[in-house]
């Protein structure tokens, strides 16, 4: 059996719309105009370290004040969970592959609390059996650790990871990890400039692609 590790942001959720606001809310008390979605879309990826850096370089704030602003961004994200949704056929693909005996886990640059939360309130958090997030280790994505080390917590069995943007898919290579690209994600460029094994629009896709990947 598989051990299939999932990215998060843009892969099993849409979470734009929470990040965006979670953001908003520290412009607002700055008296900066709010991000829109796209822009939101763009800084998501990297971890929310960089996420704070992009939105302060697109609003003029001066890069000195990022300590303070990251962690005003953090507290707000913890109960930033109203407004994501799970992907169509996310969860039934999930509840699939975990009836097929695989063993499923997230590895995530969201930080680790903001994505317990986020998960619980969605109930997804018990199909997973681990969770790593971008403040788990001293390194995140794209560094190959933080994968490497959740695969490593799990049962032994042929590895896969599944995301939705470039990190994800450089992540995958610096593991030596066969990638799934999910294309309705945040990724930035085009899917044909990326590495992967295939790639789904849908995840009721996901348990046909993993049973020929394994
Ligand atoms: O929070 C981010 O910047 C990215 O999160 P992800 O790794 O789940 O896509
Ligand atoms: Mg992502």
């Amino acid at each position: 059996m598989a051990r299939i590790v999932f990215d998060l942001d843009g892969t099993l959720i849409d979470s734009a719309p929470d990040i965006r606001e979670a953001a908003n809310g520290l412009l607002e008390d700055e008296g900066l105009p709010p991000l829109s979605i796209s822009e939101t879309r763009r800084f998501i990826g990297e971890g929310s370290p960089t996420f704070v850096r992009l939105m302060m370089a697109a609003r003029d704030i001066e890069p000195d004040r990022h300590a303070p602003l990251l962690a005003q961004f953090l507290d707000r994200l913890k109960g930033a969970v109203a407004l994501t949704r799970v992907y169509p056929g996310a969860k039934a693909a999930l509840d699939a592959l975990a009836q097929a005996g695989h063993s499923l886990a997230i590895c995530t640059n969201k930080p680790e609390a903001p994505a317990r939360a986020v998960l619980d309130h969605l109930g997804l958090l018990p199909r997973f059996a681990e969770v790593l997030g971008g403040d788990s280790l001293p390194q995140r994505k794209p560094a190959p650790e933080p994968l490497l080390a959740v695969l490593d917590r799990l049962p032994a069995g042929p590895a896969i990871y599944i995301g939705d943007s470039e990190v994800d898919a450089a992540t995958a290579e610096a593991a030596g990890v066969p990638f799934l690209l999910f294309t309705e994600g945040y990724r930035k460029g085009a899917v044909h400039d990326m590495r992967w094994q295939a790639t789904f629009a849908d995840h009721a896709r996901l348990p046909e692609l993993i049973a020929a990947l394994v």
